[in-house]
């Protein structure tokens, strides 16, 4: 297992470690022990997620205000552009944007702790999204920033105008946006 910093410190790409044969391959995709001695991040998850979107759809980008949730993120089937955005108003990163592919080729995994926005754009036919949060679903505190805010410039890799939720098209403004401490 491979533990690799973002150009936001805090945001962790990491890789497992695959093990392959003429079968095809296993690999641990959680391990609470190995996770806690490689990222040195003491966390508990309590939900698991999956979702499944079609190419171009767009979801994000949410986090919630109260209950914050981290995030242990990953995709089984296809490609994703994954990204977080640093909402900590105290962080020397904050309104800045990390981006990266996920995907079931690379196996790789982001680390998004508690502060941040969270969002993906779907890269191939279908995409299953699975994901770990260290706090429980709590829809009265969701919100939502908008994905395209000029402010944020995240250099989606999108060829046409996404697919949105309702919610999403309606987004609120970094500048508007209620942020962490
Ligand atoms: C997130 C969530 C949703 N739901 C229900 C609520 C709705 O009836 C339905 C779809 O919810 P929503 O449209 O909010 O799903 P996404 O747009 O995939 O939301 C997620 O999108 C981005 C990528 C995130 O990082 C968040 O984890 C999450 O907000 O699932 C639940 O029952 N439990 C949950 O934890």
């Amino acid at each position: 297992m491979r533990v690799t910093p973002t150009e936001i410190p805090d945001l962790l790409v990491i890789e497992p470690q695959v093990f392959g044969d003429e079968r095809g391959y296993f690999y641990e995709s959680y391990n609470e022990k190995a996770w806690r001695e490689k990222t040195g991040i003491i966390e508990h998850f309590v939900q698991d997620n999956h979702s499944r979107s079609a190419k171009n759809i767009l979801r994000g980008l949410h986090y919630q205000i109260q209950q914050p949730q981290g995030k242990l993120v990953r995709v089984v089937v296809g490609e994703v552009f994954d990204v977080a955005v640093d909402l900590r108003k105290s962080s020397p990163t904050f309104g800045q944007w990390v981006g990266t592919n996920l995907s079931a080729e690379n196996k790789r995994q982001l680390w998004i702790p508690v502060g941040f926005a969270h969002g993906f754009l779907v890269l191939s036919e279908y995409a299953e999204f699975l994901y770990k949060t260290t706090n429980y679903y709590a829809p009265q505190h969701e919100r939502t920033l908008l994905w395209n805010d000029p402010d944020l410039a995240i250099a989606w890799p999108i060829q046409s105008e996404p697919i949105l939720s309702a919610k999403d098209k309606v987004g609120t403004r970094l500048q508007d946006a209620e942020v962490y401490i």
